[in-house]
């Protein structure tokens, strides 16, 4: 789970609790919602933060903190810095085409040509100085000289990182094959109906919904981190976009709601728990606002088929996907985040009521405390069905929400590798996946790599943790021959000069080989080697294709 807590939600909790001492209101873990309701009301003054506005100076302070940056050529914390300068500046000034031209001079130093006249074009669209622009077509005529020489850093891709598999007819992000089952221990989970082999990519689908802790690497919608063509949302300073299209997206689903309440929603902010309004207010959308008819459905259909393979995905319907992932049951126990996740929902009623939209849409006392029973089921429900990636590089979470993958359950003896980055999750089978076979993903421990600081919210039903099971990781010294491919593809690994895809290639055909002796301890470190070059594979993918849309946007590639 994410762990960002705002400033203004740990002041409140210590204000609840004062309270209790000092004989204000009993507030505990199994208090009604209302009540907790009623105390932010009373305390609104105390998470009550100022938003920022669009500032040039503002826009400028931090260009030159992002020039210094470039300067010591820290490439990716500059981009961030003349990111957030790009959301500070006014629209239709000037200071919007700098940061964007800023950005290219960083990109024309990372060789990155494409993305360099991407934002050279950006910073022209923009009102880019007329004194400065001799410097900006200098740069744009040395990026095409290095295009003409042969420099980019590549538009084709020589490895799919697509689904690789017959897709399911009515949910073409997903292997045919793949079904949804209950499972004891487990609850929903997904069950394969016929075999998958490693190398196998199963599953490519776009989240639902996205929530990301750094707001100037990501896109707002869909958590894409392509930080080179972020656009900013022309309202405030505290979204970005990948592309028009996020841009729009996010405005029409959340972002109406959002903007103009950033600061106050990120002090109050505990973690996951902010997926929730999000997921409400998709939901209001989906209803096409009418919050009547939201409450009656949702209040109406407690019985409803939470199977997210009825629904036919092919025609994008947004109000069947959120009427099913609504039906989601999970009720987990978490007794030490009651009070936590009760108070994250009074906090977010509060904040958004006060929104004018919102004051709009949401009118009568029973639709009110629908809006704040509904956060308040969504908060429990999505902190258990939230998928995360943790960044390393920019030490944020991931968190996602959907309706397919969100099914994958945890084990500690994975057969997919679950990859969630540049607005994609995918599953990419590691060891060979036999008919009846449940599809499980690491959330973050592995036999291999237990990581005993991992803490879930749940209890871990996976073979490798349950007692009454008979898995155990065999000891025994593997066959000489097996040994001897085992050191062949080591070494392969290590040799930069060999093509890491056909490595992958090896190990996979390795795996499907001798996976029978599967969990030798031996074949940890493989595993483990997999997953990178899968990782790295899907990385410099990812790369290739944003740079072939950004070249052909650009007319150098058809
Ligand atoms: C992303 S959801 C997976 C789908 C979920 N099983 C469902 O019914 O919707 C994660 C939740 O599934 C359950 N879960 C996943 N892996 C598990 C495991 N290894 N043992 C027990 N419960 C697990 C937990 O409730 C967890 O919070």
């Amino acid at each position: 789970m994410f762990s960002i807590v705002g400033d203004g939600f740990k002041t409140l909790f210590l204000q609840m609790h004062c309270q209790i001492g000092g004989g204000g209101p009993r507030l505990g873990p199994n208090s009604d919602v209302a009540a907790y309701r009623d105390f932010v009301l009373q305390n609104q003054a105390l998470i009550d933060v100022p938003e920022r506005g669009k500032c040039n100076r503002w826009a400028s302070e931090l260009r030159q903190e992002g020039n210094r940056l470039f300067l010591s050529r820290k490439f990716d914390d500059a981009l961030a810095k003349f990111n957030e300068s790009i959301c500070a500046a006014e629209p239709g000034t000037e200071h919007l085409g700098m940061g964007f031209a800023n950005r290219s001079a960083v990109y024309y130093e990372m060789d990155e040509y494409e993305y360099c006249l991407a934002n050279i074009e950006l910073a022209k669209r923009n009102h880019y100085p007329e004194k400065f622009a001799p410097k900006l077509e200098a740069r744009e005529l040395a990026c095409r000289a290095k295009l003409d020489d042969g420099q980019s850093k590549g538009t084709t891709l020589n490895h799919s990182i697509g689904l690789n598999v017959s897709p399911n007819p009515k949910i073409p992000f997903i292997a045919d094959g793949i079904v949804m089952k209950r499972y004891p221990g487990f609850g929903r989970g997904l069950a394969a109906e016929k075999d998958f082999q490693p190398g196998n990519i199963i599953l490519e689908e776009s989240p639902m919904l996205t929530l990301v802790g750094s707001r100037y690497n990501y896109c707002n919608n869909c958590a894409g981190s392509f930080q080179g063509c972020l656009i900013p949302c022309p309202g405030c300073t505290s979204a970005m976009y990948c592309s028009e299209e996020c841009l729009g997206k996010d405005y029409r689903f959340w972002h109406r709601f959002e903007c103009g309440l950033a600061e106050k929603l990120q002090n109050v902010m505990f973690g996951t728990m902010a997926m929730a309004p999000k997921r409400f207010f998709f939901g209001l959308t989906a209803f096409r606002d009418d919050i009547q008819e939201m409450m009656t459905y949702c209040e109406e259909s407690t019985d409803s088929n939470d199977d997210p393979f009825v629904v036919d995905h092919t025609d994008q319907d947004q109000l069947e996907q959120f009427k099913v992932l609504h039906q989601t049951k999970l009720n987990p126990s978490m007794p030490e985040l009651e009070s936590v996740m009760r108070l994250s929902a009074a906090t977010f009623y509060a904040i958004f009521m006060k929104h004018p939209l919102v004051k709009q849409l949401v009118t009568t006392d029973s639709q009110k405390d629908f809006m704040l029973r509904c956060i308040f089921d969504y908060i429990r429900k999505d902190t258990a069905l939230s998928l995360d990636s943790n960044e390393v590089a920019t030490c944020t979470t991931i968190s996602t929400l959907s309706t397919i993958s969100s099914l994958v359950n945890h084990s500690c003896d994975p057969n997919i590798i679950m990859h969630i980055r540049y607005g994609r999750i995918r599953f990419w089978v590691l060891r060979p996946i036999r008919k009846g076979d449940q599809i499980v993903a690491s959330y973050g421990p592995t036999w291999w790599d237990p990581q005993p600081s991992y803490k879930s919210i749940f209890k871990c039903s996976c073979p490798v943790c349950d007692e009454g099971s008979n898995w155990s990781i065999h000891e025994e010294k593997l066959p000489a021959a097996v040994q001897e491919q085992l050191g062949v593809k080591i070494f392969g690994v290590n040799n930069p000069d060999i093509d890491q895809t056909n490595v992958l290639k090896h190990l996979h055909h390795f795996f499907t080989q001798y996976g029978y002796l599967h969990p030798n301890a031996s074949f940890g470190p493989k595993l483990d080697v997999c997953k990178f070059l899968i990782i790295g594979l899907i990385h410099r993918g990812s790369f290739t294709l944003e740079r072939a849309k950004v070249a052909a946007a650009q007319g150098l590639i058809n």
